[in-house]
């Protein structure tokens, strides 16, 4: 599942369902980071295995071993990263693989480093190759070598680095080349989360904004926030507002389903976008298969737009599927639009039916 597809594109950042950070996120999500790791909820694996590293870690003395995070955004890498950190009682540099564009950019950071500082790297994928050749000798011997002078003269003057710990994160660890994904000590993928785990994450939260929600209200918007957790926070957000302005502020089922109804988010976390989608599919197509840029037309969206910002969700969801005839509806998309697949209809189904009556 290629869930880096969701995260570039202007459409998607623009979404409330869209799994990147926005402005919004970003002001209010250091108020909502759990800050260690009791408190970080779900991912029962990655939390016991790095629980143990860490105080094995700990125990001895030692600054802990390079830590690698995989998966999609908005699953808690860098909250994971801070939390390393704070149970390390260690400083938190924070950077990513963009914003390093030379070898030079990295061995500036590396050099201030202090000793058990955890850096992390966000996006680690996305590093220059020779600051990627740097980080191997980096993460490996704690030294690297700054090149001074160009062409024959050029020196490479050895650097000795205080132990730190890198925590690189990456939404696919396929794509880091092996001899740097070989270098990180522990390894971790993150999932999408239950969404009997998003509601303790959007109770945690609304305790924390000092808002009333019941354990109903919890339910329908984690049911809505496709398995992510600032998704969850976000919708929480759009909720509070509705509360407070449409009812007493206390968030109920009723509440929750009504509020994001307003913003389209539908009851399996569909966006106006999406549902646009699986709707040409089903009622234009016949459920397909039908080509990608057909597809787009008869939405009037771009192709990529419809390939990067809505496909990966439903095919996630299980609603449609990419085939090598074209694009294809699953039995659960007509069910969840309430329509009858065409041929001969469901007897007494009572379900409004495309070639229906
Ligand atoms: N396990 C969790 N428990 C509680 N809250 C969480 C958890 N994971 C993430 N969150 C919340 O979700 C928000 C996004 O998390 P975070 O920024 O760590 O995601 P990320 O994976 O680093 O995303 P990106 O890849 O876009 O940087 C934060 O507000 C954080 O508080």
């Amino acid at each position: 599942m290629n869930w880096d597809d969701e995260t570039d594109t202007g459409t998607a950042a623009e979404r409330l369902v869209a799994p990147a950070a926005d402005g919004e996120d970003t002001a209010v999500e250091a108020a909502l980071r759990p800050k260690d790791l009791s408190e970080f909820v779900g991912q029962e694996k990655v939390r016991q295995q790095l629980d143990l590293v860490l105080k094995a870690a700990r125990q001895r003395g030692a600054t802990a071993d390079h830590v690698l995070l995989s998966g999609a955004p908005g699953l808690g890498k860098t909250t994971l990263s801070m939390i390393i950190a704070a149970e390390m009682g260690a400083p938190i540099r924070i950077t990513s693989g963009p914003a390093i564009q030379h070898a030079g950019d990295l061995a500036a950071i590396l050099s201030s480093l202090q000793e058990g500082e955890v850096l992390f790297l966000d996006e680690i994928h996305r590093m220059s190759r020779p600051a990627e050749e740097m980080l191997y000798m980096a993460m490996e011997d704690f030294r690297v070598d700054v090149i001074v002078g160009k062409g024959p003269g050029a020196t490479a003057i050895p650097l000795e680095l205080p132990p730190f710990t890198l925590v690189g994160a990456t939404t696919r660890a396929g794509l880091l080349p092996p001899p740097l994904r070989d270098r990180f000590g522990f390894t971790a993928h993150m999932e999408f989360y239950e969404p009997a785990e998003l509601q303790r994450v959007i109770h945690r939260s609304a305790g924390l904004l000092d808002v009333e929600i019941d354990t109903a209200g919890a339910a329908e918007i984690a049911g809505r926030s496709r398995g992510t957790p600032r998704i969850a926070n976000r919708l929480l957000r759009r909720v509070r507002d509705y509360a407070q302005v449409r009812a007493d502020g206390v968030i109920t089922r009723e509440i929750a389903a009504a509020a994001l109804g307003v913003y389209e988010v539908d009851s399996r976390g569909l966006d106006r976008l999406d549902r646009a989608v699986l709707e040409a599919l089903l009622k234009l197509f016949g459920g397909g298969p039908v080509g990608l840029s057909t597809l787009a037309v008869a939405v009037g969206e771009e192709r990529e737009t419809v390939e990067e910002v809505a496909e990966p969700f439903l095919v996630r969801e299980g609603l449609l599927a990419r085939t090598p005839r074209g694009r294809v509806a699953t039995p659960a998309a007509w069910a969840h639009l309430g329509l009858v697949p065409p041929g001969p209809a469901a007897p007494g189904s009572g379900q409004q039916g495309l070639f229906g009556p």
